[in-house]
């Protein structure tokens, strides 16, 4: 089955994602695929989605952040728009407030993230704004940089209102920032569409995404485990595996649970349905090959009473 591509659209409030969007748009319209938007605001009335035509699917997430208050909201809109729609491509256009690790997080729902391939994660930073960052809350100051760190590419937007000098300064702190991303000067988010694409490509090259910095991985377990030799497992995981979220069966019960993993904490809910049992990694710079090969022996384990 072909996966849906999705393409994060991450940056602070007004620095360009919805101009980004558009351009994106307007080159699938050449492309002729069949592209969905979800659109998250968060106020109560959509003010962006006059930037999508009509024959484009389009779904708002109003009221709240997809990476902490209407979580769910998403999960529905996605898991609807996946079978009654298969778009090709999905493209999430954030608040400014939101942090990628908790979209991507929200993103990779269990029930579904083996259908879809996550493109990357594009950043647009105003310039001005960020040259002028201190002026914000510590807390805005540390969201934009969390949104630069984690980007897969970064637009460095609003040129036409910075210097050359400024300019030249600002690549500098991106690329000091996050060494990996490729990193772009635009003006109204004017970038080649090809570089975007090659991105993905990229991604698709390496199927292990050791290159980018936020990298998802899902496995599906088709037999239960032993939660002792799972626990062991927990306990050697890399510390930079943030997130780990699925539904998992041990030998002990009937049921699966739905499994959640934070920052090194484990927790477990008995589910009361037979669930698909994908676990879903969220983590940086993880070579996932190896994270796949213990579970592959966790699953050859043979049963011990
Ligand atoms: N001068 C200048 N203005 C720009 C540029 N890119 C976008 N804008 C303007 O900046 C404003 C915000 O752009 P949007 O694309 O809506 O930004 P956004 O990130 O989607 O904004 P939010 O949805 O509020 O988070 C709009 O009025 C754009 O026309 C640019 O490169 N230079």
């Amino acid at each position: 089955m072909k996966k849906t591509e999705v393409y994060i659209l991450s940056g602070f409030l007004g620095s360009g994602k919805t101009t980004l969007l558009k351009r994106f748009l307007a080159d699938e319209r050449s492309r002729g695929r069949k592209v969905a938007v979800l659109m998250n605001e968060l106020g109560q009335v959509s003010i962006d989605s006059d930037a999508v035509e009509e024959d484009i699917l389009l779904k708002e997430l109003l009221g709240g952040c997809i990476c902490c208050s209407i979580q769910d909201k998403l999960e529905a809109q996605l898991q609807g728009l996946l079978m009654e729609e298969q778009p090709e491509v999905i493209y999430i256009e954030t608040t400014g407030a939101a942090h990628p690790v908790e979209v991507l997080d929200s993103i990779l729902s269990p029930l579904f993230a083996d259908q879809l391939l996550i493109k990357g994660i594009i950043t647009t930073v105003d310039g001005t704004r960020w040259k002028n960052r201190k002026a914000l809350s510590p807390q805005l100051q540390q969201l934009i940089l969390e949104q630069v760190r984690n980007a897969d590419f970064i637009l460095i937007n609003k040129i036409d209102e910075l210097k050359e000098n400024e300019q030249a300064q600002l690549i500098f702190e991106m690329q000091g920032l996050n060494p990996k991303a490729q990193c772009l000067l635009t003006s109204y988010s004017k970038v080649p569409m090809d570089r975007l694409r090659n991105l993905s490509v990229n991604v698709e090259k390496e199927s292990s995404h050791i290159h980018l910095n936020l990298s998802t991985y899902v496995y599906q377990f088709h037999k239960p485990i032993s939660d002792t030799s799972f626990e062991e497992f927990l306990k050697n995981l890399p510390d930079t595996i943030f997130r780990i979220k699925g539904y998992i069966k041990f030998h002990y019960s009937e049921q699966p649970f739905l499994f959640q993993y934070a920052y090194g904490m484990p927790l477990y809910m008995k589910e009361y349905m037979d669930m698909r049992l994908n676990l879903v990694f969220i983590g940086e710079n993880v070579d996932w090959a190896i994270i796949e090969q213990q579970l592959v022996s966790l699953e050859s384990e043979t049963e011990t009473v």
